[in-house]
């Protein structure tokens, strides 16, 4: 067994309330939304977690949930990279639109497709291939070699970012991961093998609440 990766996907958005493609826009979070990290937080230090060294995107909502995580956690201070490769996926021509009145216009299927499929891209946005294109050198070149060397790594971040991460962790198929919508605010915690693959993967808390 080697190091600890935890992934948790920030609160709940101003935009996911308003439910609004969101993409690289970038709202804050809702009062919900900071609820849901300081849980998560609790839940980590309940689990007796303590980080090495935090990443996140370059996007408020993501920032700012690991910032709360980081209080709540007693860990403040905490060495922490900001990075764009970890931002959302790109939604392109649907940012800022309402997800209803998208269905409304496009069908629900198809809308479904743009959200969840692997390698459909959004009009002049990124497919999930794409964003873990971005995602997956990132993680390979700056937080697998910190989780391999025994470090606890913490990884805050956004729906699909995350999603192109435990499609691959999980090794879920193009079919599987059509139907996964990862919660806000609920850390998955994988401890990780030699070789990479994943010893065990607990998730902490209640995985209903995705927005
Ligand atoms: O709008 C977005 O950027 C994402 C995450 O909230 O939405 P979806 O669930 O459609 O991928």
């Amino acid at each position: 067994m080697s190091g600890t990766l935890v992934l948790v996907r920030h609160g709940q958005s101003e935009w996911n309330l308003k439910n609004l493609f969101t993409g690289w826009r970038d709202p804050d979070l809702t009062e919900l939304g900071i609820k849901e990290a300081e849980i998560g937080g609790q839940a980590l230090a309940d689990a007796g977690l303590t980080f090495d060294i935090a990443f996140t995107s370059v996007l408020k909502r993501a920032e700012e949930t690991l910032r709360i995580v980081l209080d709540t956690v007693g860990q403040p201070d905490l060495e922490t990279i900001r990075d764009q490769a970890l931002n959302e996926r790109d939604y392109g021509d649907l940012s800022g639109l309402n997800k209803d009145d998208a269905r409304e216009k496009w069908g629900e299927e198809q809308v479904h497709i743009w959200r969840r499929s692997y390698d459909v891209p959004p009009p002049g946005g990124e497919s999930l291939r794409d964003t873990g294109a971005r995602v997956w050198p990132y993680y390979m070149t700056e937080i697998l070699p910190r989780v391999l060397r025994g470090q606890t790594v913490l990884v805050a971040a956004h729906g699909n970012s995350l999603r192109s991460l435990v499609m691959v962790l999980d090794r879920m198929t193009k079919d599987e991961i059509l139907k996964l919508n990862l919660a806000t605010g609920v850390p998955m915690v994988y401890k990780l093998n030699p070789d990479s693959t994943v010893a065990s993967k607990e998730v902490l808390g209640d995985m209903s609440g995705a927005h």
